[in-house]
């Protein structure tokens, strides 16, 4: 079956390969260290630099004030992401925080004058005006998950209330040993109200522990965050993650970007719909994207046993 499907395929990509006039197959020259950071990218509560060919780290950049986020962080995470989202030079991306944690969350001295003084000559038009301000703030992390290149969190420290809400958004979560996680909301009054609540459950499976974490906003420390599965691996210090986040995400950004932000649209698409949505769904993004010059140089490097790390393929 095997050799048959091995023929089969080298066929195919004979014809393919004498349509082409330049060859399908290019390999990839190795590239040096990191380069510049990119240049669109200037924020006053963000750092954006690029790591490694095709990855982007963004770091939570107020610690100072342990990355507490504030009216200007909330709007700069949209631009940010909507950008790197654009970014045909990012496949991949890892958010970190600046200093000594993740972040404390919600910037608390900021609260009262953006949520309680909301504008509005009555009830009904200041709650349509909080409506507004609190589907905003979702946004800022929705940026996220609707990004198609890959976001891995690597979390140190304490990573508080809306920290919380942020990573549940990321694709792929990292910590180290002392990482801990609250779910800080109820202890400040409120609900959590930026993603934690519908994301946390579907990422550990277990409505018991988040219920439990979600109303006592107990501290989970990071060997309970990997066991649980809000981790997949826990790392002895910072920068021993940040080595490791960085791995993964070049790992990830050499491989073909039509496979993986296909991959991405689609496992997102799938956890908030049934089995057959889901499939329907792959099936229309497929039938346009099994078109992609992608397919063939994967294949072709697969028959001649090369890794899709040495196959260039085009910035997407
Ligand atoms: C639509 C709504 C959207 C989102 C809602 C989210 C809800 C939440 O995020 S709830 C969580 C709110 N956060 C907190 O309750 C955490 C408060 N901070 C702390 O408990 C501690 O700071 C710490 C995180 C445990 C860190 O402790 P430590 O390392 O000892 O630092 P500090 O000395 O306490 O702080 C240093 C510096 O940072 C300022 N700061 C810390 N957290 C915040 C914050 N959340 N908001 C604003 N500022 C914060 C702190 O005031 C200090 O500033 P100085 O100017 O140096 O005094």
């Amino acid at each position: 079956m095997a050799a048959v499907a091995g023929s089969v395929l080298r066929g195919l990509l004979r014809r393919q390969l004498s349509a082409q006039s330049q060859p399908l197959l290019s390999f990839r020259a190795m590239s040096s260290a990191a380069e510049q950071p990119p240049a669109s990218h200037s924020y006053e509560t963000l750092k954006v630099s690029r790591v490694r060919e095709k990855v982007f780290h963004v770091e939570l950049n107020r610690p100072d004030k342990r990355n507490a986020m504030n009216a200007v962080f909330w709007r700069e995470m949209v631009v940010c992401f909507n950008k790197i989202a654009q970014d045909s030079e990012c496949h991949a991306v890892v958010v970190s925080g600046a200093g000594k944690l993740f972040t404390a969350g919600i910037d608390l001295m900021e609260m009262g004058s953006v949520f309680v003084m909301v504008e509005g000559d009555d009830t009904a038009r200041k709650a349509w005006n909080l409506r507004k301000k609190l589907r905003e703030y979702q946004e800022s992390f929705t940026v996220l998950e609707r990004c198609p290149k890959p976001v891995i969190a690597a979390v140190h420290g304490g990573c508080v209330g809306g920290g919380v809400d942020l990573i549940s958004a990321c694709d792929i979560r990292y910590c180290t040993q002392d990482a801990w996680f609250q779910i800080k909301e109820v202890d400040i009054g409120l609900a959590a109200d930026v993603g934690t609540l519908q994301r946390l459950p579907r990422i550990i499976g277990n409505q018991s522990l988040v219920n439990e974490l979600a109303f006592t906003a107990r501290k989970m420390m990071a060997p309970e965050a990997e066991s649980s599965g809000l981790v997949s691996r826990v790392f002895q210090d910072k920068q021993a993650m940040l080595e490791g986040a960085f791995e993964l995400a070049a790992d990830i950004a050499g491989k073909s970007p039509v496979a993986v932000q296909g991959t991405k649209v689609n496992l997102v698409y799938s956890r908030d719909h049934s089995v057959p949505e889901g499939l329907r769904y792959m099936a229309t993004w497929n039938m346009s994207m099994l078109q992609t010059e992608d397919l063939m140089k994967s294949a072709q490097a697969a028959l001649e046993k090369k890794s899709p790390k040495d196959v260039l393929y085009s910035k997407m």
